[in-house]
């Protein structure tokens, strides 16, 4: 383990019954650091973080946190949630309704018995830090949803805990109040230099909150990594396809290099050639079909009679032509037909006019991942 790894997922499973809810799941989370664990519904995140809090007992494997174990059935370690001192939001807030906000937040500390100095100094000072402290005296049910979460986030942080624990917190709120509180909870995070793990489904929150996200599927670890890395190389068309639309073009292998590397090529087209070691086919030939995985960011799109020379060689070039179009506000919407017959659905810009039978150019030379048929 390294010296800064607080948090350790090793070889963990989790059983209900006959059914595998986490399967051999294995990561490290380091101090200060921003996790979120990703994937739809039903793969295993709240399972996960049940286990981190103590809320669920592992099946087998370990975990441990800054070098105890928490849970090793083997050994028979199992410590329970009140000594793990970790705070929890979760998506019904759970606070309690007849109480005041003052009364929720001292909460934490009333039942690890602080004195009534210290529990008034501390809740007030994490009130502050959320913004709440002119709703102190008020009954939890008289304030808003996104005021309520903040209840939650700072019932959670009084008692200075070394992890919180997010299971989808903002799930209940409307979408202008969800990105206001992702820039809060990341601002009180970086502040108060809080390691976090975050469940969600929602990859925009994953990728624009975590230092690092854990991306799981049916149950086991796809891919773990900085958001940026997910988003460009995804290892698993899993990951690949949750994280952002991309267009998947056809391709060959034109030529194969000794150093992991491939050269790709689009027959009939006007464009060049296109080398990358970003491939995930099993041991490539020339001649070989392929498709090739592109954001749709990294397209350049231009009308064709705009595209006076043949592009620099590197830039892969793909004739197509417009077949529907929407204009939908900020941008058209569009099917396009390639020359080899394949539709896409695409985005286009404003900054062009564009018009049904229009004779287009998609011009590619980054953001690209190469897939086997
Ligand atoms: N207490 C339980 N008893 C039996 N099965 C359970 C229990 N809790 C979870 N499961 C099952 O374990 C699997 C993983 O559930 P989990 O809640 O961890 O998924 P999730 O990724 O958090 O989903 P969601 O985003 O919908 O909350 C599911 O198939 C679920 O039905």
């Amino acid at each position: 383990m390294s010296v800064d790894t607080i948090l350790k997922f090793d070889h963990v499973t989790k059983m209900f019954g006959e059914d595998t809810a986490v399967n051999e799941v294995s990561f490290e989370v380091k101090s200060g650091e921003f996790v979120a664990i990703l994937g739809q519904s039903g793969c295993g995140k709240t399972t996960t973080l049940r286990m981190i809090a103590g809320l669920e007992r592992c099946s087998s494997g370990e975990i441990s946190f800054q070098g105890k174990v928490l849970d090793n059935p083997d050994r028979k370690v199992f410590i329970p949630p009140n000594k793990r001192d970790m705070g929890m939001v979760f998506q019904s807030y759970a606070i309690w309704p007849h109480m005041t906000v003052f009364e929720n937040v001292a909460y934490p500390l009333k039942v690890r018995r602080y004195e009534k100095g210290k529990i008034k100094e501390e809740v007030e000072r994490v009130l502050e830090l959320v913004g709440l402290s002119h709703l102190a005296d008020k009954k939890a049910t008289q304030l808003s949803g996104g005021q309520q979460q903040r209840v939650a986030l700072a019932r959670s942080l009084v008692f200075h805990p070394k992890l919180l624990l997010l299971d989808e917190p903002f799930s209940n709120l409307d979408a202008k109040l969800r990105e206001q509180m992702r820039i809060e909870i990341k601002t009180l995070q970086e502040r108060l230099g809080l390691m976090v793990i975050l469940v969600t489904h929602d990859q925009v929150e994953a990728l624009s909150l975590a230092d690092k996200i854990i991306m799981m599927n049916k149950g086991r670890k796809d891919q773990v990594g900085p958001p940026k890395e997910l988003y460009e190389k995804p290892n698993t068309v899993f990951v690949r396809d949750f994280l952002g639309s991309t267009l998947k073009l056809r391709v060959k292998v034109n030529a194969v290099r000794g150093n992991g590397m491939i050269e790709i090529k689009q027959e009939n087209e006007i464009g060049g050639y296109f080398e990358t070691a970003d491939h995930h086919l099993v041991d490539p030939k020339v001649g070989d079909e392929c498709f090739m995985a592109v954001r749709a960011e990294y397209i350049n799109i231009q009308p064709a009679e705009n595209q006076m020379s043949k592009g620099d060689h590197s830039e892969l070039q793909f004739h197509a032509q417009i077949e529907k179009l929407l204009f939908i506000g900020d941008q058209y919407e569009s099917i396009i037909k390639i020359r080899n017959g394949d539709e896409h659905h695409l985005f286009l810009p404003k900054t062009n006019e564009w018009y049904e039978g229009q004779e287009i150019v998609l011009g590619v030379k980054r953001g690209i991942t190469i897939w086997p048929n």
